[in-house]
């Protein structure tokens, strides 16, 4: 910092000085006055406030940032949900109090405010929560680190229900602008595409020239990272596309007024949605530029904008980790060789001993369908350089393969980075475990799996490559901010180091014997039901069964999920009580709650949403059953909805067949919050149940060693519906159109036919078993001291699954990254 440049003064922790800082924001930045002022100026003047506490620290980070040319972690990822941001900031900057005093005395209700805010809903599920949880911890343990992402202008899309049907309506979450992102067009970076490559006479070996045939314009914006009161305050960069010229005036004059701004919407395309698909890749064009547009915006940035001008990208494996969340970034492989070897000049060799030392994978899925292939032709039209590097790398790669497995030609082609079959494509879970100097899967099976099948042959070849890293989920918002009831009497307990060492929530486990501590959590969770049945009664009219257990399974739309299990279930117990085999009264009252966005081109999704929608049409109808059933489906369930349904909920439902879910991390987030769960021994769900304890957790169905051996001997479905009467009755009454107003057809048929014959996901080779232990929540359940005591023990014995914990095992088994304290 040059002498001449005053140091930023923190804007002082007061009340008054709050109120300045917001009437300033409101004045100067909205130019309204409090009385005329609508609630998004004062939302917007809020934040901005907000942010004048955090941007002082912000400076300080990248101004140490350059000064100490640390290693930093580049986490690249083509979602991060990111979650509404206002109420972090305020708990990040310790303000909350400060801030809803200093708005009250202005006759202003801060909660009011807060839900002004459009969440960015800048990913579809897991995979992107994750990635936002990340960089939370990353930057509440002083890690220097820097987020790559892209700014879609429409986000995931708002889920609205007509006649039980899922009806996408579009995110336009920045219509009101968001004063949480900071432009900065002069770090603008042109990105290239298509063209053809042409030989380069005096280059380095490898090296050629692309001649790209169009481009458009990354332009950045800024969002602030702040850790958890520790003075840091680290950066998500996202990307949004532009056209060079906004607008083309040769082409205006001429008349063309279309052509005069077709190449700013073509440009503009680029970021303009994300795709909605969760776990099944859309091989869309649109979405390969997508991913080469903020990969190339990303790695032009550090290198040319963050490294000093002389800085030798010989040691850039020291000064940076690039992260690759999922395969959706991996592109940047070729990138970085195509900037080492064409750019810089370098000789392959060297270029390829840098790039290995460069990238680590996480592979976030089992689904075969969800790896992602890009043909061949698609690749070389859009990015010719690319794929023959690409080859280049391949062809490498297999006279390791063969040098190492002489003769197994088969090896050869099943590692192959090309796949032959069924068309020539580029494998991009093998680019990036070939790359990659580490790869991981996200849960111990998981990880298990990976090496022991879908990775198989890497693994015999690489072992050492392969680690695991089990997801986490960050304490600040999915404890201390979605549940300040359950915060207050922890920290009661055991004070606030919580919040940043969730091991420390060990200390309850004696309270679970203390019948006073037991009764203080029952009413917390009695207070964040009511909460939630004001919530979504205001929000979509639904009624929740009066005081009963709340039973939520709420994730997307997926069959290997099976939300079809879930509705066998309360079919089930619906049927058992119309026709009289189960007495009303000893059914305990429960409301089944779900959550779940389908990927819009999913129809069996979209079926069973609508199926879904009917059964809880019909029981709640259903007066005979006294409320002592419920269904409530609130549509577009969020990060908003699930900070408010999760701290509810008394029953976790994590019922995916063994070996399809990766990991899970709702399950740690309703595990945290104090519900017991009910679940498969799949993904994280093993890993929760050896932390909390067998007798505190409901575990059911067959283990994913069962589920393949029944899948090799060959599944019938059939034998599972003729044999058992009560699954029989469910899908029967189903089939009868007895929830669909007599229609037989449609949703109704197709998912009959689906699981009756199919069955993939063995919904009906698991239905006994969890019937079977459903009965054991029932009877579980009405003993309320033993079960708030497991509750105890849940929260007591998940604070392995904070995300701060999941960075420490990046940190010390792949990054090599150190946490720099700010205020050292
Ligand atoms: N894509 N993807 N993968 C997922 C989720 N669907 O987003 O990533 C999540 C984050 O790793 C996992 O928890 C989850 O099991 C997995 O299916």
């Amino acid at each position: 910092m040059s002498e001449n440049t005053p140091p930023l003064a923190v804007p002082e922790h007061s009340v008054e000085s709050f109120t300045r800082a917001f009437l300033r924001e409101l004045n100067y930045g909205r130019g309204v006055d409090l009385d005329r002022a609508s609630a998004n100026d004062k939302y917007y003047a809020l934040s901005r406030a907000v942010r004048h506490y955090l941007t002082t620290r912000w400076l300080e980070t990248l101004r140490n940032q350059y000064r100490d040319q640390a290693k930093t972690v580049a986490y690249l990822s083509a979602e991060f949900l990111l979650g509404p941001q206002l109420e972090n900031a305020l708990l990040a900057a310790d303000l909350e109090d400060i801030a809803r005093e200093s708005l009250a005395n202005l006759g202003l209700d801060i909660d009011e405010l807060q839900a002004v805010e459009e969440e960015p809903g800048l990913g579809n599920g897991g995979l992107g929560r994750l990635a936002a949880c990340f960089i939370d911890s990353l930057a509440t343990m002083n890690v220097p680190t820097v987020g790559y992402g892209i700014r879609y202008e429409y986000g995931i899309f708002k889920q609205t229900f007509v006649d039980g049907k899922q009806v996408e309506k579009p995110d336009h979450w920045l219509h009101l602008g968001s004063p949480w992102e900071l432009p900065h067009p002069e770090y603008s970076v042109d990105v290239h595409f298509g063209g053809h490559t042409e030989d380069k006479p005096d280059g380095s070996d490898g090296a050629r020239t692309w001649i790209p045939s169009w481009r458009v314009t990354a332009k950045p914006y800024n969002y602030m990272v702040p850790g958890y009161r520790n003075g840091r305050v680290n950066t998500l960069r996202l990307w949004s596309a532009r056209a060079r010229h906004d607008f083309d005036l040769r082409e205006f004059n001429a008349g063309e007024y279309t052509e005069a701004v077709r190449a700013r919407t073509f440009a503009e395309n680029i970021s303009k949605v994300l795709y909605p698909e969760d776990s099944t890749p859309q091989g869309k064009e649109l979405r390969l530029q997508q991913q080469y547009f903020f990969v190339a915006a990303s790695l032009h940035d550090f290198i040319e904008h963050v490294l000093p001008r002389d800085y030798d990208l010989k040691n850039l494996p020291d000064r940076i980790i690039w992260q690759l969340n999922d395969t959706h970034p991996v592109i940047a492989v070729p990138e970085l060789m195509r900037i080492l070897v064409d750019d810089k000049g370098w000789d392959w060799a060297d270029a390829w001993a840098v790039t290995q030392k460069s990238f680590a994978y996480t592979c976030h899925t089992l689904l075969p369908e969800a790896l992602e292939v890009w043909p061949v032709d698609l690749m070389g039209k859009l990015l010719p350089r690319h794929l023959e590097i690409i080859y280049r790398i391949n062809e490498e790669f297999l006279e390791e393969v063969r040098a190492a497995f002489p003769g197994d030609e088969l090896r050869v082609r099943r590692m192959s980075i090309i796949a032959e079959q069924p068309g020539r494509a580029v494998r991009m879970a093998h680019l990036a475990t070939v790359a990659g100097f580490k790869v991981n899967g996200v849960a111990e099976l998981h990880s298990e799996l990976l090496k022991d099948k879908v990775l198989n042959d890497f693994a015999q070849m690489w072992p050492e490559k392969f680690t695991n890293v089990t997801n986490g989920v960050t304490p600040r918002r999915f404890i201390r901010l979605a549940n300040p009831a359950l915060s207050e009497l922890i920290t009661a307990a055991i004070g606030d180091g919580w919040i940043t060492d969730l091991e420390q929530l060990r200390g309850l486990e004696p309270l679970a014997d203390d019948a006073e501590f037991r009764h203080a959590f029952r009413e917390v969770k009695g207070a964040n039901k009511r909460r939630l049945a004001k919530v979504l009664m205001d929000r979509d009219g639904i009624e929740l069964a009066g005081d009963g257990m709340v039973d939520a399974m709420v994730k997307r739309l997926h069959e290997y999920k099976r939300q079809s299990l879930k509705l066998l279930h309360i079919v089930s117990l619906y049927e058992g009580i119309k026709s009289g085999r189960i007495p009303l009264e000893s059914v305990t009252p429960r409301t089944f709650v779900f959550g779940a966005k389908a990927a819009p081109g999913y129809v069996r999704a979209k079926e069973t949403i609508e199926l879904i929608n009917a059964v809880g049409r019909t029981i709640n109808a259903d007066a005979s059953l006294k409320g002592r059933l419920k269904v409530a489906f609130p549509p577009n369930y969020n990060v908003t909805l699930a900070e408010v349904l999760i701290p509810a909920a008394d029953l976790s439902e994590q019922i995916s067949l063994a070996g399809k879910e990766a990991s899970g991390t709702g399950n740690m987030k309703f595990a945290l919050n104090g519900a017991l769960t009910i679940g498969t021994d799949d993904g994280a769900n093993v890993e929760i149940r050896k932390l909390v304890g067998d007798e505190n957790f409901f575990l059911f169905g067959m283990t994913e060693p069962e589920a393949s051996s029944l899948e090799s001997r060959g599944y019938d479905p059939g034998e599972y519906y003729e044999s058992d009467p009560e699954l029989k009755a469910a899908l029967n009454l189903i089939a009868s159109g007895h929830f669909t107003d007599g229609e037989r057809g449609g949703a109704v048929a197709s998912i009959f036919a689906s699981l009756t014959e199919r069955d993939r996901f063995m919904a009906l080779a698991d239905f006994r078993s969890y019937m079977d232990t459903q009965k054991k929540v029932e009877a579980a359940y009405l003993d309320h001291e033993s079960w708030s005591r497991s509750a105890i023990l849940n929260v007591a014995r998940s604070g392995y699954f904070s995300s701060d914990r999941s960075i420490q095992d990046y940190l010390d088994r792949i990054w090599g990254a150190k946490p720099i304290d700010q205020n050292a």
